[in-house]
């Protein structure tokens, strides 16, 4: 049987590092003092190599932590470096688990494997037809009424911080949402963020490719992304609910209006982060605010209220934080009513001049990021907000 350690190595690699420092009372360590025999142990480690569906990082590491501990014992393996991600995430997880007893961590284990099985035959038994329809989003809210349709990000315990699924799902609802009835579509967060901007755990996937592919890969799917943007034929509305960082607050400069919270921050810390400007900005902000202050925002990351962004221009209007929703949506249903195709076509108007000139800086902005994420700069700053050494 192939060492199961080095098959979660190869074949499971962690995708999140905020995963390491699950506390030990997440394991599901029995309080009886139980004992797994050798048989069910093995049991076990077969099973897992038998799961239909992935169980996602956060327990693979547990499966990975358990089952060296159970076999080796507390952690004795040197601190991986931090640009070694996976094998620190791997290494942490390991050591979390401190001097917990070898029959204890077998007993977790098999626990643990126990607990997938009946959860994956559960939910198995109902196997999707490969023609069915596409089950609804996962990262998103997606409504439609009163001519309006709306993209509420949701993944707010993580500040809606966008994740390839969630940057894929928001394509796919704006081409929807570019076809349906509606006349006008709005994007939003829920939660108390608008966006946190490009989740940061998507660096730490490494592909069987390496870096340079991960790269090549995010630059595509980052293209295509502001693409969508760029080419998307109805007003498009952003309703500002909370903070927005990175990519959540570039891509605003294609939106036909913007409505904020007055609790809303702007910002763009993209040299903290070792990287450079997205979603068209370098040519929008300069000719939205100036040359001088998109450099404060683009170069040295400043952030803006609401206000100051309305006063540049980024922003169209500041509502108070006690009224925005309703404020917001009572004037979005008096826009909907207008005649749909006269929107459409006076956005054609607007923007059609700029168009391909805005998919040549995408591209040119997606190449320069794409050597940018294999830098050292940005590979530190990555570290450093995974490792809790900095927030932004
Ligand atoms: C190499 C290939 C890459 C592939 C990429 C594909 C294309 C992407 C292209 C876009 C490139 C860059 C553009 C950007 O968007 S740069 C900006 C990135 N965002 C940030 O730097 C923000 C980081 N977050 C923070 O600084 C703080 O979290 C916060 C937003 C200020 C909020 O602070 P808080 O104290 O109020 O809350 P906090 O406890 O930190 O957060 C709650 C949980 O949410 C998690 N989280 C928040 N933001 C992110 C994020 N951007 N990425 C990942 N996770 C995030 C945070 O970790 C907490 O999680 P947990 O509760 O600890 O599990």
């Amino acid at each position: 049987m192939a060492h199961l350690a080095a098959g979660l190595a190869r074949r499971w690699c962690p995708s999140s590092l905020q995963v390491v420092n699950f506390p030990v009372v997440q394991l599901h360590v029995s309080l009886r003092a139980m004992r797994a025999s050798h048989t069910e142990f093995e049991n076990a480690m077969n099973q897992v190599k038998l799961l239909k569906k992935d169980p996602g990082n956060e327990v693979k590491l547990k499966l990975y932590a358990l089952y060296k501990q159970a076999t080796e014992g507390p952690c004795n393996m040197p601190k991986p470096g931090v640009f070694d991600l996976i094998s620190k995430a791997k290494w942490d997880a390991w050591n979390a688990l401190g001097s917990l007893p070898k029959e204890t961590a077998k007993q977790s284990y098999v626990d643990l494997v126990s607990s997938l099985n009946s959860s994956s035959k559960s939910s198995g038994q109902v196997e999707p037809r490969a023609d069915s329809k596409p089950p609804g989003y996962e990262t998103l809210v997606v409504t439609s009424e009163d001519g309006i349709t709306k993209i509420m990000l949701n993944r707010p315990t993580k500040k809606n911080a966008m994740n390839p699924q969630m940057y894929h799902e928001i394509m796919l609802a704006l081409e929807a949402a570019s076809k349906d009835e509606s006349s006008i579509t709005v994007l939003t967060g829920s939660g108390d963020y608008y966006s946190s901007g490009n989740d940061l755990t998507n660096f730490t996937d490494i592909p069987s490719g390496g870096v340079q592919e991960k790269a090549k890969n995010g630059a595509i799917l980052l293209r295509d992304f502001v693409g969508c943007f760029i080419d998307f034929p109805k007003p498009l509305i952003a309703v500002v609910n909370g903070p927005a960082v990175g990519i959540a607050v570039t891509t605003l400069g294609l939106f036909d209006a913007v409505y904020a919270t007055d609790r809303a921050t702007f910002h763009t810390p993209f040299s903290h982060l070792g990287q450079s400007p997205e979603g068209c900005s370098s040519h929008t902000f300069p000719r939205i605010m100036s040359p001088s202050k998109a450099t404060e925002m683009l170069i040295f990351g400043k952030k803006l209220t609401a206000r100051e962004a309305c006063a540049q221009g980024l922003v169209t209007e500041v509502f108070p934080d006690s009224t925005f929703q309703k404020e917001v949506w009572t004037r979005l249903k008096a826009y909907a009513k207008l005649p749909p195709n006269a929107m459409r076509i006076s956005k054609q108007v607007i923007r059609n001049k700029e168009k391909e000139k805005l998919h040549a800086i995408n591209a040119e902005e997606c190449s320069v990021l794409q050597e940018r994420w294999l830098s050292d700069e940005c590979m530190n700053a990555v570290v450093n907000f995974l490792s809790r050494k900095a927030k932004l």
